[in-house]
């Protein structure tokens, strides 16, 4: 099995790194709506690369994580607190959103940011600007994922930022990528293209299935794609979270029936960026994604921004070592 953490601000150390690879890493994933490849050169070069061979891992993964058609809040000068029941404006005069969100939404829509820990609802919208009532508070950061529920607005396949990064990835070893909130295999088929062009067609596709239209073209984005990754972050945020369970063991299901690789991702050991020890709905939960199939499992937070990154690659790699043991 392959076993990835995300490196984020706490990884530029090179002794953590030869922790984690030493922990039973295989490889790490750059979320580009965070950094740039240019902007982790020392980060690769001096710190992520010689630290796998001092773990003696060889030929580490790297997979970079594109922008697409993801939406997110911009840049924010501080993070701002904000409270159940307070008005705010998104867009002109309030907080930075792609303009493509303010001219999508109309009011009576609910709006999640981070994964639905903020929940916002839009009373009036007009062309520049939403005015929406915190339906839940909390303290709101810069570029968190943001969605439209149940809205799905026209948005590139590949942006601006995703080419130039993709103009890199083959003097920085890129080995996979992640295609966010793939629609349907003609996404797949442009990222392809995109690859060729570089002469990148040896990178592996793991196509993450974020939404229902994701789900809705299930089988075709199976044919194309060289992985799959049930991205449960976003994928939650599209449907009430007690469906989110069945929804991924269908996907598991089909892949394995289809000799399809897939990852699970997000929030696998969530409490253990704050605590040093798991909660044992964790534990059962990644034990359950191996015995499902899983090929590879995916630390996002719990190593890119967490208090304990190196125990959480060992809760993570040992109990998917036990469950191995049942399959
Ligand atoms: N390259 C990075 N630099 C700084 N912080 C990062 C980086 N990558 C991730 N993070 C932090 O870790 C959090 C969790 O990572 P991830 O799951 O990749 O992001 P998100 O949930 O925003 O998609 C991010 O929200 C961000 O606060
Ligand atoms: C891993 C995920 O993607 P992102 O971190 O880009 O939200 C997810 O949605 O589960």
């Amino acid at each position: 099995m392959e076993f990835y953490g995300t490196l984020g601000g706490l990884c530029r150390d090179r002794a953590l790194l030869v922790r984690l690879f030493r922990a039973g890493m295989t490889g790490a994933r750059l979320n580009l709506s965070h950094t740039s490849l240019s902007q982790c050169s020392a980060l690769l070069e001096e710190h992520f690369f010689p630290a796998a061979r001092q773990a003696g891992v060889d030929r580490p993964h790297l997979i970079i994580d594109l922008q697409g058609p993801e939406l997110r809040l911009g840049t924010l000068p501080i993070p701002i607190p904000i409270k159940t029941g307070d008005d705010i404006l998104l867009g002109q005069d309030g907080l930075p959103v792609p303009q493509v969100v303010v001219s999508s939404a109309k009011p009576g829509d609910q709006i999640s940011i981070d994964d639905s820990a903020i929940l916002l609802e839009v009373k009036k919208a007009s062309s520049s600007v939403l005015l929406c009532r915190v339906l839940r508070g909390g303290t709101l950061h810069s570029r968190k994922s943001l969605a439209i529920l149940g809205v799905y607005p026209d948005t590139p396949v590949l942006t601006q930022e995703d080419l130039m990064n993709l103009d890199l990835a083959g003097q920085f070893g890129v080995t996979h990528i992640l295609q966010p909130f793939v629609r349907g295999q003609e996404d797949i088929q442009a990222l392809r293209q995109a690859l060729d062009q570089r002469g990148l067609g040896r990178i592996q596709i793991m196509a993450k299935i974020e939404n229902r239209q994701g789900l809705d073209h299930l089988e075709e984005i199976i044919s194309a794609a060289d992985q799959l990754c049930i991205a449960r972050g976003d994928l939650g945020n599209s449907m009430p979270l007690w469906e989110l369970p069945g929804v991924q063991k269908d996907i598991a299901r089909r892949c394995v029936a289809a000799g399809r690789d897939f990852c699970l991702v997000t929030q696998l050991l969530w409490s253990m960026e704050h605590r040093p020890v798991p909660t044992r709905a964790e534990v059962c939960d990644i034990y359950n994604g191996v015995l499902d199939g899983a090929s590879s499992l995916m630390l996002t937070g719990e190593t890119a921004a967490g208090q304990y990154p190196v125990r959480a690659m060992e809760y993570l790699v040992k109990t998917a070592h036990e469950a191995e043991k049942g399959l």
